[in-house]
């Protein structure tokens, strides 16, 4: 009894490093509602005023998991925090609730479910975050409407109200900030190519679409001292997430809920396969050259957030090898007009991007193969820009003035 215990343990321990060797994101998101203090209630005869209701506040922890947070809450995705006292006779001013901490790891983003907007960024670390506040205790000088009577041992009291406290559902999201970011539809061979630049992680790689279920990182090393590529020794994250489809806007397919891990991403790497693209061998799903790919990936990514189309991007066009001559020859022709700028020409209107993608560089590979030299090296290249590449930054309002008197 007690050996299959033990066996059964070690069982879950390897299955656990070997998921965590995988390096699988398989939760990026929580929904937690909050509740934070109402305002005691204030005495109108005495002038007694309630105590404040306690906020909740989050604090960056650096130590902290994601999957923590649910551990810590005990399922229960709830966070209240107390209300202020009420003044009495005894003690006319109420004691205000003591604020409501929560650690959650580094980094992550709070959201508001109702509005979708941002509510804090997480990323100072030991830092507070306020995400919901306390209301005021009642007071005399409060409005009319908090003002109401009731019956206490036989005498009427008029007390006031205290202001109730903000009650959300928050989202928590947990976002990779890679330096590279794979991009791509279905079966274009993303995790391939993840595989040729790590052959040692285990990678799951099939000819079907959407073999990836969930975002995996790995660590290329470009270890070789002397410099392969004529630079010092280096590392890159990079992030393959499950492939994306044409109306993944319109929550078509997995949606493009995993664009989030690419908003922080440095450079995005957009893979397309040479032969074009179709998801399925049916009437509803046309079929895609790897131009009208491009272009509807690009269209994609700026329906979910204009600032990912203004990321610097390389574009891999992948399986070269499945090519004939005349193929290749028009591939390297859309790989000129993709470098120039000037592949948007020939792409119809219907599925035209409002804002081009901008591609620093276009490799034409197998990455079936293995041999990725070229796209190492264009790596090596991109690594030199990769601190000035952090976060694409808004135009302010002051700046957009300033162009337009120009
Ligand atoms: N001939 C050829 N086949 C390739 C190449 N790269 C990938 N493949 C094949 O294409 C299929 C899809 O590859 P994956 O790496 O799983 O594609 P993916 O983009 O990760 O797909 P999802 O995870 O579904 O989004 C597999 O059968 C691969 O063997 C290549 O360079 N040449
Ligand atoms: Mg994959």
């Amino acid at each position: 009894m007690r050996l299959s215990l033990i066996l059964r343990e070690s069982i879950a321990q390897v299955q656990k490093l070997i998921k965590d060797d995988l390096n699988i994101l398989k939760v990026d998101k929580y929904v937690i509602n909050l509740k934070a203090g109402s305002g005691g209630s204030g005495l109108a005869r005495y002038d007694g005023v309630g105590g404040r209701g306690g906020n909740i506040y989050f604090v960056a922890k650096p130590s902290l998991a994601f999957s923590d947070i649910k551990k810590r809450l005990k399922n229960k995705m709830k966070i209240r925090a107390e209300n202020g006292e009420s003044a009495t006779k005894t003690s006319l001013i109420g004691q205000h609730a003591k604020h409501q901490l929560f650690d959650v790891p580094i980094g992550i983003e709070v959201v508001n479910r109702t509005d979708n907007t941002l509510i804090a960024r997480c990323s100072k670390p030991f830092h507070r975050y306020m995400i919901a506040r306390g209301g005021e205790g009642g007071h005399s000088k409060m409005s009319y409407k908090s003002v109401f009577e009731y019956r206490l041992q036989k005498k009427n009291w008029i007390t006031f109200r205290g202001a109730r406290g903000e009650t959300i559902d928050v989202e928590l999201h947990l976002k990779l900030r890679p330096n590279i970011g794979l991009l791509g539809f279905p079966n274009a061979g993303k995790s391939t190519l993840l595989k040729a630049l790590v052959p040692e992680k285990s990678v799951k790689i099939a000819d079907y679409a959407f073999t990836t279920v969930n975002p995996q990182v790995a660590f290329w090393k470009n270890e070789t001292d002397d410099g392969e590529f004529g630079e010092p020794a280096f590392t890159l994250s990079v992030a393959d997430l499950p492939g994306i489809i044409e109306g993944a806007s319109m929550n078509r397919g997995k949606g493009y809920k995993f664009l989030k891990h690419l908003e922080y991403a440095d450079v995005i790497v957009m893979v397309v396969d040479c032969q074009g693209f179709q998801l399925k061998n049916e009437l509803d799903c046309p079929f895609r050259t790897p131009l009208e790919s491009i272009a509807l990936l690009n269209r994609e990514v700026e329906l979910y957030n204009e600032k990912l189309a203004k990321k610097p991007v390389v574009c891999v066009l992948n399986k070269i090898d499945t090519l004939d001559s005349e193929q290749l020859t028009s591939i390297s022709k859309l790989s000129s007009a993709l470098v120039s700028g000037k592949w948007t020409d020939e792409v119809p209107d219907t599925m035209r991007p409002k804002i081009n993608m901008r591609f620093e560089h276009v490799v034409q590979l197998s990455a079936k193969s293995g041999e990725i030299k070229q796209f190492k090296k264009v790596l090596a290249l991109m690594r030199n820009h990769l601190h000035a590449l952090q976060d694409v930054k808004e135009e302010t309002e002051r700046q957009k003035k300033v162009r337009r008197f120009i």
